[in-house]
């Protein structure tokens, strides 16, 4: 299922993050912002239990997280959206995997795993900026699976229709939190009207 996030804020740094004259400082720090919003809507449904809690007054019922967070940036683009879930889960495990897209076929080729074993009973926040052909997100989520996890969410900013599409066919077990649905995918397989390529645009490499 996918959700797409609505609120002023969020469509305001958006902007800002699709316009190709923001330079990669101002990026990177506007998607920090971004990844708090969207961290903040895909942690809404995490289990609590309750706990006393004495305030100076009395003893009152308090709250904790029932479920371990792991979070799961797909190397390089995913690193940008990981603040915001340490911020709310400062005891959050970040697993890291690395994948890039073969510029020809433009399907993911995998270079890095550094997953913790805990993935197993955590919520595991799968994040990456662009839902493109879906084809990373696909493999990341195949490869937490193998790895043991069973409560998946994949949280992105912007998804392209056949992204959501193909991760909805092959993992529909995983809900989608985005910012933005686009158009379509072009010839190239960039998201239009997209924000270009997010890697190079968090860490000024083009
Ligand atoms: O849905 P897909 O078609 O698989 O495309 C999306 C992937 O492409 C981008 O990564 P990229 O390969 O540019 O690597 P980078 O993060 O190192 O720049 C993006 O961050 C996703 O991981
Ligand atoms: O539009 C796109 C598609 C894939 N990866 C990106 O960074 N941007
Ligand atoms: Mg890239």
């Amino acid at each position: 299922m996918l959700t797409v996030v609505d609120h002023p804020l969020l469509k305001r740094a958006l902007t800002t993050l699709r316009d190709a004259a923001t330079p990669y400082g101002e990026f990177r720090r506007t998607l920090s912002d971004v990844s708090s919003i969207l961290a903040y809507e895909a942690l809404r449904d995490l289990p609590v239990t309750t706990c006393p809690v004495q305030t100076p007054l009395e003893e009152t019922e308090g709250y904790l997280l029932a479920r371990e967070v792991v979070v799961v940036p797909v190397l390089r683009a995913g690193l940008g959206l990981v603040d915001g879930f340490v911020r709310y889960v400062p005891e959050a495990r970040v697993g890291h995997l690395g994948m890039y897209r073969d510029e020809q076929s433009h399907e993911p080729v995998d270079y890095y795993s550094n997953v913790p074993p805990q993935v197993r009973d955590a919520r595991v926040f799968v994040v990456d900026p662009m839902l493109a052909t879906g084809g990373s997100a696909a493999g990341a989520i195949n490869h937490l699976k193998r790895r043991g996890a069973k409560d998946l969410v994949f949280v992105c900013l912007v998804a392209a229709p056949e992204g959501v599409a193909r991760l909805e066919d092959y993992h529909p077990d995983v809900p989608i939190v985005a910012a933005a649905l686009d158009r379509q995918l072009d010839e190239n397989a960039f998201i239009r009207p997209g924000l270009g390529d997010a890697g190079d645009r968090i860490f000024g490499t083009t």
